[in-house]
């Protein structure tokens, strides 16, 4: 099976404080792999790091070796892109905790990055805003209104919308903090689906909260406590809410 991603020996520290602690693993291509671990363990940190995000952070250090795929072949992330931040995270996606639509019109949500960030025609990006939106199965409720400010939709439409305009600029790593934290049990499900769909095309790191949601979605699935990665497992180990409990239960 071919790795999105190799991580080997990553330390992350915060003022000198440890967070993520020499943690080596493997990220398969085109599968769910999902972070659990209780909170404050460092998995929203563990995922930043793949799209460099926790060195916006004054403060931050990070040792250790993180190789990513992007299409050809495993390369070290500092050289991918001639270490452009803004380049490598077109190519690696991230949709937050709580939709953070701009308080723009549907269509300019996914058209002004596209227009920032690359050199794509009118046309073409009006292509890439219909594909989208399609791909997370917007297009057929929202038509219509492609105008109308994004802040009207529902919070799982607005996620949906996050989501399509991640999409748009056509990455291929997805990761996801607790995405479907903010929604109703119908618009979580609605992520799941798509997100299950989605995985044929990108390669998804997720971390989840929800145990149930975990054994649902993961092929692979890495316990994090106090910053070390202490459990790797497979779908065919049989992930189990009942195994999952037993591995992170809070501590006595
Ligand atoms: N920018 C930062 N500066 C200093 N400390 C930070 C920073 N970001 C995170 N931390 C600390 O790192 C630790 C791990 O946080 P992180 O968000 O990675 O954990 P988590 O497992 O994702 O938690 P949760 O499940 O609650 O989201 C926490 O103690 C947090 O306060």
């Amino acid at each position: 099976m071919k790795n999105a991603a190799q991580v080997r020996h990553l330390t992350i520290a915060f003022d000198n404080k440890p967070i993520v602690n020499d943690v080596c693993l493997d990220i398969p291509s085109h599968q769910i792999s999902v972070l659990v671990g209780r909170s404050g363990s460092g998995k929203t940190t563990f995922l930043r790091a793949f799209n460099r995000l926790n060195e916006e952070h004054t403060g931050c250090q990070t040792s250790g070796e993180l190789c990513l795929d992007l299409g050809t072949g495993l390369e070290k992330q500092s050289d991918i892109y001639a270490g452009s931040v803004t380049a490598l995270r077109l190519r690696v996606g991230m949709l937050f905790q709580t939709p953070n639509v701009l308080p723009v019109s549907i269509w300019r949500n996914i058209a002004m990055p596209l227009e920032k960030l690359t050199n794509l025609s009118r046309e073409a990006i009006s292509q890439r805003v219909e594909k989208s939106l399609n791909d997370v199965g917007l297009w057929s409720e929202i038509h219509d209104r492609l105008h109308s400010p994004a802040t009207r939709l529902s919070g799982g439409q607005q996620q949906r919308l996050c989501l399509a305009r991640v999409l748009a600029l056509e990455p291929k790593i997805l990761l996801l903090d607790e995405p479907t934290a903010s929604l109703d049990v119908l618009a979580s499900k609605h992520i799941e689906q798509l997100l299950q769909q989605l995985v044929e095309r990108y390669t998804i790191i997720m971390v989840s909260h929800s145990l149930s949601q975990a054994c649902r979605l993961a092929n692979k699935l890495f316990v994090f406590d106090s910053g070390n990665m202490v459990k790797s497992l497979s779908k065919q180990d049989g992930i189990t809410e009942e195994k999952l409990a037993a591995l992170i239960e809070p501590r006595l």
